[in-house]
């Protein structure tokens, strides 16, 4: 069997196309106004840095701004809010983008909620989360919602199957979970303290590895004909599975780096452009 590659990278190339297209039309009709999506770096994670670089200049090559925010690594809660607060007031900002994890003095938790729901455009908040999982209007979590458009645009038949979500995280595994059960899959999660993960694995239709540890997930616990998709990204370009001996037995995966990864960042883009578009015109 020769699996599908859902090409991430591809595909948000070319939606990347569409948006720019939407952005041009804006400006045309508001006297030259963009989206705007401010970013928030707290701390100085190199890692953590490159990946909000590399949302600005996707901002930057759909025709947008953004805003970048730093806050040194010292930061409180305090002042965290009270810069969220002023961006939340802000009318040329659209979009907030809270780069995770901030430093551990900070509670999170706080902060991603104190976001202004019509400005999450990266999901993170409990009331957007909790719109999500009721069926009801909301942005997605940018990670699960670029995978489930991805699913979407490869036309993976997700209705009745067994998906299996290995991963709990607030703004991963979770969200997976509840946007995979709206789209009527049977939905297993999995996470640190699950017993037999690797004969849960072995049932799923659709894996989502979403654990954060380097090809944790084994190719031997994944059964022939499965869809794989792997969230993970560590360094040295491998994610949370091993994919390699994967490649001509599961039906479809998303390769890492180019697959998961361009659709998180597409799909933050795609929900600051509605986003503006609402505010603007
Ligand atoms: N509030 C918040 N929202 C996030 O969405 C969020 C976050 N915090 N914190 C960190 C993770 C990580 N993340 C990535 C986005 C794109 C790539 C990506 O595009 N990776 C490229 C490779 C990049 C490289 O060269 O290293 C790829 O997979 O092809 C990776 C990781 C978003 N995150």
């Amino acid at each position: 069997m020769t699996a599908l590659i859902l090409d991430g990278k591809t595909l948000a190339a070319s939606w990347e196309e569409q948006l720019t297209e939407r952005v041009s039309a804006l400006k045309n009709r508001s006297n030259g106004r963009t989206p705007i999506l401010a970013t928030i770096l707290v701390g100085d994670d190199p890692a953590s840095a490159t990946y909000v670089k590399m949302k600005g200049n996707a901002c930057r090559r759909v025709g947008m701004d953004s805003l970048a925010v730093e806050m040194p690594g010292s930061t409180s809660t305090e002042q965290l809010l009270a810069k969220i607060d002023e961006l939340n007031n802000d009318p040329n900002v659209h979009g907030i983008l809270l780069q995770h994890p901030v430093p551990e003095q900070i509670d999170e938790r706080a902060c991603f909620d104190a976001i202004a729901l019509h400005k999450d455009v990266d999901g993170v908040t409990c009331l957007g989360f909790g719109r999500m999982a009721m069926g009801e209007d909301a942005y997605g979590c940018a990670t699960p919602k670029g995978i489930m458009r991805i699913l979407e645009h490869y036309k993976i038949d997700i209705e009745g199957k067994h998906a299996v979500v290995v991963g709990r995280s607030a703004i991963l595994g979770k969200p997976m979970a509840m946007m995979l059960l709206e789209a009527n899959a049977t939905v297993t999660i999995c996470h640190s303290r699950t017993k037999n993960l690797p004969d849960l694995i072995k049932q799923a239709d659709i894996l989502v590895g979403a654990v954060g540890k380097p090809e944790f997930i084994k190719a031997e616990w994944i059964k022939d004909g499965a869809v794989v998709v792997d969230a993970g990204y560590h360094p040295g370009g491998v994610g949370d599975i091993e994919l390699a001996p994967l490649v001509d037995r599961v039906s479809a995966y998303t390769p890492v780096p180019g697959g998961v990864g361009p659709m998180t960042i597409n799909t933050l883009i795609f929900q600051s452009v509605d986003s503006g578009e609402k505010a603007i015109a």
